[in-house]
């Protein structure tokens, strides 16, 4: 049996985390992420709040409709308007319509929001806590109270703020949460705070922490929180929310579990936190932080030769945690920073075997380092250093030869695509010289611009042969320049991703002339997709 302290994890991405400017869930996103989370197994998950927009009224609806498998789902409020009654707010009426079992309720703990942003008295303001609590736990509902601005409040004034605490759970919230609201708190502040609340509070009241990251330290707090004995901790995935974000799940639950020995998940769940937290950030059309701690696709990948070669002895001398316990991979990363055992280990991946004491082991990472120092990046281009290395041992099949290639581009403003625009016409030729299985052919194809013209020449001359070529497609076509002083003589390089619908790889190209650069990026690219299908070669990347 785990006997280990549970922590409860209360995930708000779907209403703090969508208070993140630039980030806009669909109706459909959220009830993907819902289902996301329950599958993980977060027991609360604070839907957003009904009322406040039709979205999120919908959004409960959806799902009494169809329930979720094992999480509580969470309706978000505030406490009633100043001097209305409870039953005459149009929210809390929403509130109800959304039929949860458990309600948040955000009420006023600091004394200057009391007076100056609801503009009413401090006995109002409790009035309107008590009440409101009361109105809903009579109509069946659970209570989680958010204290917002709590630890403010304390520091301005600790009497008024335990008040408001105290006519929360009289009024039967079963839940009080100390909300760093503007995120401005440290963590031996929130520490030391915490720690003199529990002591003028009833023993056994369930606390929570809510903390924002406007210090950069929201999950450091609410780990102050949790040492100091509070049970629930709120956050988001990939800490999103208003302003700098909240407190990260993905950082907050490994730490908890793995670290400081608490129960949050079961194992098998915590294994779902890469894929949970990357899948959130493709609903919410972000792009992932690659160096977020724990599910940062960056996060186990080791670069410096001398860390590559102690892992490979032993993961621990290089890895805080064991990457697969939240579902992450170790990754070896190569560049001009590496040593020997970056290459045996890539080789591996490769399906190569090789040898320290092997002179070509050697070789390959002087090639390697050699085509760094000109401006080649071979760690988001993996499959270009598999050719490298495979051409380094005399393995590269050769698929076809190319002997020329001529690229003729016009920039007309009056041709027959647009007749009546001022835009120009951008119309490209491309002529390619092949060899394959011994036969030399030209071929000709036209393109919007000289890489597609390229691109088209080549697919023509050798889908005969390789049918298969049909199928690759480019997903992502990067130009960086790598002189910034040289101006337009700078040399240029080119990334080039792809996919055959079932693996995706990225071939790089340099060159300062960027027709080259992107010659050799796709010709690498249609290669190394041809090679894929043969059995004892190239792995996907
Ligand atoms: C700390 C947090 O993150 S709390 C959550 C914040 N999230 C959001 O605000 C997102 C959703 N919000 C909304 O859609 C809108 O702001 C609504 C529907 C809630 C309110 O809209 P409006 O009625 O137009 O009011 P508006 O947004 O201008 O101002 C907020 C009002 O809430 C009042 N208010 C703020 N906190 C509380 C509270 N705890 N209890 C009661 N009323 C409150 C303010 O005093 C203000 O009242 P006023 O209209 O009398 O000035
Ligand atoms: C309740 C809430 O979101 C806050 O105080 O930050």
């Amino acid at each position: 049996m785990n006997t280990a302290r549970p922590i409860w994890i209360y995930d708000t991405t779907l209403r703090d985390g969508a208070q993140r400017e630039g980030l806009s869930l669909s109706l459909e996103d959220k009830l993907r992420i819902a289902r996301k989370l329950d599958e993980m197994g977060v027991p609360f998950i604070e839907g957003g709040w009904p009322g406040a927009n039709p979205k999120d009224v919908k959004f409960f609806w959806k799902l009494q409709e169809n329930p979720l498998q094992q999480a509580e789902i969470v309706a978000f409020c505030s406490t009633r308007r100043p001097h209305k009654n409870a039953a005459d707010d149009r929210m809390l009426q929403a509130i109800l319509a959304a039929e949860t079992r458990w309600v948040t309720l955000f009420g006023k703990s600091w004394d200057l929001h009391v007076t100056e942003g609801l503009n009413t008295s401090l006995e109002e303001n409790l009035a309107m806590i008590g009440e409101t609590i009361a109105y809903l736990r009579d109509r069946g509902r659970r209570i989680i109270y958010d204290a917002e601005h709590w630890f403010d409040g304390y520091k301005h004034n600790p009497e008024y703020a335990l008040k408001t605490l105290k006519t929360a759970l009289e009024a039967g919230a079963e839940w009080l949460v100390f909300c760093d609201t503007n995120g401005g708190t440290l963590p031996q502040e929130i520490g030391c705070i915490v720690r003199e609340v529990i002591e003028n509070l009833p023993p056994q009241t369930q606390l929570g922490i809510h903390t924002h990251n406007d210090s950069g330290t929201a999950v450091a707090n609410a780990l102050a929180a949790v040492t100091e004995g509070v049970q629930m901790v709120q956050g988001t995935i990939n800490g999103y929310g208003e302003r700098c974000g909240n407190a990260n799940l993905c950082t907050l639950i490994p730490n908890l579990q793995l670290k400081l020995n608490y129960r949050c998940l079961e194992p098998e769940q915590l294994v779902q936190l890469t894929n949970t937290s990357r899948l959130i950030s493709e609903i919410a059309n972000l792009a992932p932080n690659d160096h977020a701690p724990f599910v940062g696709r960056s996060a186990f990948a080791h670069k410096g030769g001398i860390h590559v070669s102690a892992v490979a002895r032993n993961p621990l001398t290089y890895e805080h945690i064991t990457p697969q316990s939240i579902g992450n991979e170790r990754r070896i990363v190569i560049s001009d920073q590496s040593g020997l055992s970056n290459v045996l280990s890539k080789a591996r991946s490769f399906g190569i075997e090789l040898n320290k004491q092997d002179d070509t082991c050697r070789q390959i990472l002087q090639r390697l380092k050699e085509l760094e120092h000109e401006g080649y990046q071979f760690e988001a281009a993996e499959a270009s250093f598999e050719l490298l290395m495979r051409s380094v041992l005399g393995q590269r099949k050769q698929m076809f030869e190319i002997h020329g290639f001529q690229i003729h581009c016009d920039l007309l403003k009056e041709c027959d695509i647009l007749p009546d625009s001022d835009e120009f016409c951008n119309n490209a030729l491309a002529t390619i010289k092949v060899r394959v299985n011994g036969k030399e052919l030209l071929e000709v194809a036209e393109g919007n611009g000289p890489v597609s013209a390229l691109d088209a020449a080549l697919r023509k001359a050798l889908v005969k042969f390789y049918p298969e070529i049909a199928n690759f497609y480019l997903t992502d076509y990067k130009v960086r320049i790598l002189d910034g002083k040289a101006g337009t003589s700078a040399k240029t390089r080119v990334l080039v991703e792809w996919s055959n619908g079932e693996q995706r790889w990225t071939t790089l190209g340099v060159s300062t002339n960027i027709i080259d650069a992107s010659y050799q990026a796709v010709v690498e690219g249609i290669e190394y997709g041809l090679l894929l299908k043969l059995p004892s070669q190239a792995a996907a990347v």
